[in-house]
């Protein structure tokens, strides 16, 4: 039967990238995704907002919601220290096997944890089955629709605290207008918008950058 995308930017990683060179992975996905097949990975252009926001952060505690092919888990995994604790969550089994072979292609397998499953099941689970009290980084990047209860689960789970960074992306394609009126009309945040472009597109996009305040 037919390969899957997530399939064909497997191959394409292993066909072009260097073992244990995240750059070379991202640079393979990004061709593939420019020249072969789009995909929803954050992209370059957002991506590097997304560096820039996780080096200036430098968390000990990483959440990312949205594993998906593991683009953006191998951007945020290649510039933590050693000992933070990185663990990222994905709905889609399939999606989760590609994602291990392209994190572990990457070298990066030791960084990060993916554990499948749905936000909302997981969240209040962050404590007890990983040793978790509070989060210093979490990357938005599952449905849109969870984006606003999601960060309310963080609140009642008391997974946040002073400072907490909370980088949320596709606020604008395809949306989180809930999730931003929330963010920007809350006292217990601040925040700010990163304007850039969907991914390998000309279609406006941003990511929104909120910092926990209580
Ligand atoms: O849907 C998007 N990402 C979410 C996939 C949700 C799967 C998960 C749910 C879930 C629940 N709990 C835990 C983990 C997880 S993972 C997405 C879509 C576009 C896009 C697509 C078409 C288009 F024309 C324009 C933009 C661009 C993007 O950058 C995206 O991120
Ligand atoms: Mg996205």
């Amino acid at each position: 039967t037919r390969s899957t995308r997530p399939q064909r930017m497997l191959k394409a990683v292993q066909k072009k990238a260097t073992k244990g060179d995240p750059e070379s992975v991202i640079s393979a996905i990004d061709y593939f995704c420019k020249h072969s097949e789009w995909a929803m990975n954050v992209g370059d252009e957002k991506g590097s907002i997304l560096d820039s926001v996780v080096t200036e952060v430098n968390p000990s505690t990483v959440l990312e919601l949205g594993t998906y092919c593991g683009y953006s888990t191998v951007r945020i995994a290649r510039l933590l220290s050693p000992g933070t604790k990185f663990i990222t969550l994905e709905f889609n089994p399939a999606n989760v096997t590609i994602a291990r072979q392209i994190i572990a292609y990457a070298g990066l397998q030791d960084k990060v944890t993916v554990v499948e499953g749905s936000s909302g099941d997981l969240i209040p689970q962050m404590k007890e089955r990983f040793g978790i009290t509070t989060f210093d980084f979490i990357f938005l990047d599952h449905w849109k629709d969870r984006y606003l209860p999601d960060i309310k689960l963080f609140e009642e789970c008391g997974l946040l605290r002073k400072g907490s960074v909370l980088l949320a992306d596709n606020v604008i394609c395809p949306g989180a207008p809930e999730y931003l009126e929330y963010v920007r009309n809350s006292p217990r945040y601040e925040s700010r918008y990163y304007p850039a472009h969907l991914e390998y597109t000309k279609v406006e996009d941003g990511l929104e950058k909120s910092v926990f305040l209580e």
